[in-house]
């Protein structure tokens, strides 16, 4: 990233802003000192104002420059891996704008059995990081594969990617993942790949990868996890302490699987859970009811179809996981009620418990991220339940003082690390720090002393995190009951199946145990 910075390559974090018709085009030229990258703008257009196309090359498989071209954008640029994926899923044409922009060419449009690849092989390659650059460095002998050159450190990763894991037929793999190093860097670029890739699938064919064994102490045992099961060591280290390293290898092994969504049927529009049953049918896209939730289906394939016919659009269902359908379950929202939801943005949550208010009571929604408060208001408004919702742009930390609000029920569904959703958000695990849990549990903290201040005497305050991890859950509780011994545990067994009640009387869903996200909320009452 310094390295790029330094050479004043800069990819936007929001790749929806870029316009398709910008009169500019950056181009990565090889530089003159060495292999690294450098970045040339070249103005373009032409007498109809329209965007004339610089190249266009028929020869380059478009799902592989479009997928290396990502990869480029997400590990330099912070821009998201479920952002571009959507946007990928809605339209090829940006897609090839974004390659046209980086590479100087284009191929030919996406298809959507090419967009569906993309989607595979970048989040397959992200995820699979770890893995992918400990094989290219003992293949390559380049120890130091930080250095290599940016384009071409992305094109193998997607070649390695494509044989390892998608077990392509190894022949098509090499040939285009060299030819795209060839028109995108150079000759002498695709010679290379075509050396390492070869050197690749024999080793694979021979079943003899250069992969570590789990052997040693503690330290080399979790490095060499971390490597076959591609995460950060810090992670490893600790659900290796928390849950013994056996449970840690399950985790590991369903945050690289692939991810099953859900949909979650909205009733304020009059839509049930067998009326969306009905439209996955007849849009032929494989489903099955959730076993704990009346209005949520599970899907594993065909989003991209429900996305197409609208029902997103429309209002009449939205993705969300189980998981979070069960925090809401916690909470208990009813008909009349006055809730303060105190972190709501984007509003999964907030949305499903105002369908439950049946036009009577208020959800205040706060947030302190006024773009994602506005996507709840507009989301509110498709979801037909605006006149239940009331948004409140501001930092919880200041609310109490600034605007009395007191009500019986507050939920704080806090920031956290995010690490019981690893399997949905591919990148998550590369971007989050261990230093990052000291300063989420502070905030965590606060913002539980904040919100308590919300709740009547009798009042409930649920406290949720879409973590598994004990420090952002049971122990923030812990410490909050010890700071306000006016709260007392208040066990969540009348509202969730037993299965996900913990022995102290919290919610839990465990990824490995439930095949949903992983997520925790406690209920705390706060005495009259
Ligand atoms: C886990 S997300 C909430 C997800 C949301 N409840 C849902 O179901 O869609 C946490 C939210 O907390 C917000 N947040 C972080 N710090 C905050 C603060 N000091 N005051 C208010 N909101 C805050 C973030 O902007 C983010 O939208």
């Amino acid at each position: 990233m310094a390295q790029l910075l330094h050479l004043g390559l800069s990819f936007p974090a929001q790749p929806q802003q870029i316009s398709a018709s910008s009169s500019k085009t950056l181009k990565l030229v090889k530089s003159t000192h060495g292999s690294k990258i450098s970045v040339s703008t070249i103005r373009k257009g032409s007498a109809n104002g329209l965007p004339k196309t610089q190249k266009l090359n028929l020869e380059v498989s478009p799902h592989r420059a479009v997928s290396a071209v990502r990869l480029m954008r997400i590990e330099f640029g912070g821009a998201f891996a479920g952002l571009l994926n959507e946007k990928g899923k809605g339209s090829g044409k940006n897609e090839m704008a974004y390659v046209e922009r980086t590479l100087g060419f284009r191929t030919r449009e996406l298809n959507d059995q090419d967009l569906r690849l993309v989607t595979d092989i970048v989040g397959g390659t992200i995820r699979w990081k770890r893995y992918l650059d400990h094989l290219i460095s003992s293949i390559s002998h380049d120890k130091d594969i930080s250095s290599m050159e940016p384009l071409l450190l992305q094109i193998l990763r997607v070649g390695f990617y494509e044989i390892v894991k998608l077990d392509m037929p190894h022949y098509a793999v090499v040939d285009e993942n060299v030819r795209l190093a060839k028109v995108a860097l150079r000759p002498g670029a695709g010679n290379m790949v075509n050396g390492i890739l070869r050197k690749l699938a024999v080793l694979k064919e021979n079943e003899s990868l250069p992969l570590p064994k789990v052997e040693g102490d503690d330290r080399v045992q979790a490095r060499a996890l971390a490597t076959l099961h591609s995460h950060p060591v810090w992670m490893v280290r600790r659900w290796t302490r928390y849950l013994g390293q056996e449970e840690a290898i399950k985790l590991m092994i369903w945050n690289n699987s692939e991810p099953s969504f859900s949909l979650r049927a909205n009733h304020a529009r009059g839509f049930s859970g067998a009326d969306l049953v009905t439209q996955l049918n007849a849009l032929k896209v494989p489903h099955k009811p959730s076993p704990h939730l009346d209005e949520f289906v599970r899907v594993k394939t065909g989003l991209q179809t429900v996305i197409q016919a609208g029902l997103l659009r429309k209002g009449l269902c939205s993705v969300q996981d189980e998981s979070a359908g069960l925090v809401v379950s916690v909470a208990d929202p009813h008909p009349g009620e006055v809730i303060v939801d105190c972190c709501a943005a984007p509003g999964g949550k907030t949305l499903y418990m105002a369908s439950f208010l049946c036009g009577q009571g208020m959800v205040y929604a706060v947030d302190v991220n006024r773009g994602r408060l506005r996507i709840l208001k507009e989301a509110a408004k498709t979801h037909q339940v605006d006149g239940v919702i009331t948004t409140i742009h501001a930092d919880l930390r200041e609310l109490p003082d600034s605007k009395p609000l007191k009500c019986n029920k507050v939920l704080l569904d806090a920031p956290c690390s995010g690490l019981g959703v690893l399997s949905k958000r591919a990148d998550l695990r590369w971007n989050r720090k261990l230093e990052d849990m000291e300063e989420l549990k502070k905030l965590q903290d606060e913002l539980l002393d904040a919100a308590s201040k919300l709740v009547n005497p009798g009042g409930v305050l649920i406290y949720s995190t879409c973590s598994i991890d004990p420090e952002e859950n049971d122990e923030r509780v812990d410490a909050f009951l010890a700071r306000h011994p006016d709260f007392h545990i208040d066990a969540v067994d009348r509202f969730v199946p037993p299965d996900f009640v913990t022995d102290r009387g919290f919610y839990f869903s465990n990824p490995v145990k439930h095949s949903l996200d992983g997520s925790f909320a406690a209920r705390l009452v706060r005495g009259s």
